[in-house]
């Protein structure tokens, strides 16, 4: 409220502003938007004198030279360039529980399934950034391959302060709380039920309107996400480019003595300071840029006649590995839909991957874990840990009849985070309380129903 203060903003006005954005839509299209006409300087990036007397500056998300398809990079007109501020030294306080780097000092890799409880929302004042902590990860920043996964646990704004990461882009998924997020490039808002996704680079600032205030974050260090293809699907399906919606412009031409930038920079802090705010960018145009994305829009297809389909049907988003069909990390969701299938066990098979797979639970229940796994809660089985639904789903599944009726899935929404590396875990989610030490025993109550006798069971009846 005291920042609101000083920016002269009521909080309805604040409220009404952030809940009317509006937004470019389409994925990696080349976008433009001025905050003032003719900001923009036309036919040309870099000329000896922008309109307005605005700097040029280009921020590139990919080598200058990679193949143009692959090619991200956008033109900001600003203010002043954000080069403009005071030496950065390392944060004080430093943050402790952010990683980039796994390895054997850092963290340490056990193939037990995990899960956590809901991770507690600190009681002293507590920013996205202070309220970030690592739970695993793979690879290194410094060597751009691989990938983190943190989770937020926050309840106030950030105040005079950007945050910016030179490390990777994060994939936020807020399970609790709306974020307001001004960027460079504009203004989102972001309830949970959506993603949105801060490439390597951007500052931004993030406000917490809602107070207490959780969410899940993939932090890639290798590339950038693309749409899956669609392939035998064809070109419709999943998630759709023009639900994908990117900021406009937005400006603020302000002093702002002692104001800071935070830079993640190989999982450390650092801090720099500068005396005007730096989201000063008047016009902008490239296909480098944040987007949110409402997961709630997501068309899934699925099983229509018998067997449980892998779960790549899902796929939102993925960053490819070198690997053909490999991803270094798909962001993948279990939504609402139908469930049809015929003499077909429906929840999720058991199954052991040589992908690895972490969980989250924005709201509702997750199809195959009946008991203990939480919105807000955590889960991870590693490349080739076995996993599957509890005992209290498989037993409650095998006793419906053969010819079970369409069942819908309503009121939920649950995602993976699936890598082909194999994810080493932090000390502090190992030692956390909110760690399940009982987790295996949600399987280990799983009983025989072996029966010696041939019996016409309905995986023999299918026609
Ligand atoms: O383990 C999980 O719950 C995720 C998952 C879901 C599914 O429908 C099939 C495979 C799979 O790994
Ligand atoms: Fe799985």
């Amino acid at each position: 409220m005291e920042k609101l203060a000083k920016l002269n903003i009521s909080e309805e006005d604040l409220e009404s502003e952030f809940s009317h954005l509006g937004y470019q839509s389409g994925f990696g299209n080349h976008f433009s938007s001025e905050a003032k006409p003719g900001a923009l300087p036309v036919g040309q990036n870099n000329p000896l004198k922008c309109p307005y007397g605005l700097y040029a500056e280009q921020v590139s998300g990919t080598a200058f030279t990679v193949p143009r398809k692959l090619n991200q990079r956008s033109w900001l007109y600003r203010i002043k360039p954000s080069v403009t501020h005071e030496p950065f030294h390392p944060r004080v306080p430093s943050h402790d529980y952010l990683i980039s780097e796994f390895n054997q000092s850092s963290s340490s890799a056990t193939p037990t399934q995990l899960r956590w409880s809901p991770f507690g929302i600190p009681d002293t004042k507590t920013n996205f950034i202070d309220g970030l902590f690592t739970i695993c990860g793979a690879g290194s920043s410094f060597l751009r391959h691989g990938f983190a996964v943190h989770m937020y646990a926050a309840n106030a704004s950030m105040e005079g302060c950007a945050f910016a990461n030179a490390d990777g882009d994060f994939l936020i998924v807020p399970q609790q709380g709306r974020l307001w997020i001004t960027t460079e490039l504009g203004r989102l808002q972001v309830s949970p039920g959506e993603i949105v996704v801060l490439q390597q680079g951007f500052r931004y600032s993030i406000d917490l309107p809602d107070g207490p205030s959780r969410g899940y974050v993939v932090e890639v260090f290798s590339g950038h996400f693309q749409l899956p293809d669609l392939g035998p699907i064809g070109a419709n399906g999943l998630a759709s480019p023009p639900d994908f919606l990117t900021p406009t412009a937005w400006f603020e031409d302000k002093a702002y003595p002692g104001y800071t930038i935070v830079h993640k920079f190989g999982g450390s802090l650092f801090t720099a300071k500068q005396n005007f705010s730096p989201f000063n960018v008047v016009a902008w145009h490239g296909n480098y840029a944040p987007y949110k994305y409402d997961l709630k829009k997501f068309c899934p297809f699925n099983t229509v006649l018998f067997d449980h389909g892998d779960p790549s049907i899902n796929t939102v988003l993925t960053v490819p590995s070198e690997k053909p069909g490999v991803a270094v990390v798909d962001f993948v969701i279990f939504p609402p839909r139908w469930l049809v299938a015929e003499h077909t066990f429906r929840p999720p098979y058991y199954h052991r991957n040589c992908m690895s797979e972490f969980m989250g639970l924005i709201y509702g229940n997750y199809e195959a874990k009946a008991d203990g796994f939480q919105p807000g809660g955590a889960s991870l089985h590693s490349c080739m840990t076995p996993h599957g639904p509890d005992t209290t789903t498989f037993e409650k599944t095998i006793a419906e009849e053969d010819d079970a009726k369409p069942a819908k899935i309503r009121d939920t929404m649950a995602f993976m985070f699936e890598s082909s590396l194999i994810p080493r875990i932090t000390p502090w989610v190992l030692k956390s309380p909110h760690l399940d030490n009982d987790y295996y025993k949600c399987w280990t109550g799983l009983k025989s129903h072996f029966h010696h006798e041939h019996l016409p069971e309905n995986g023999e009846l299918h026609s």
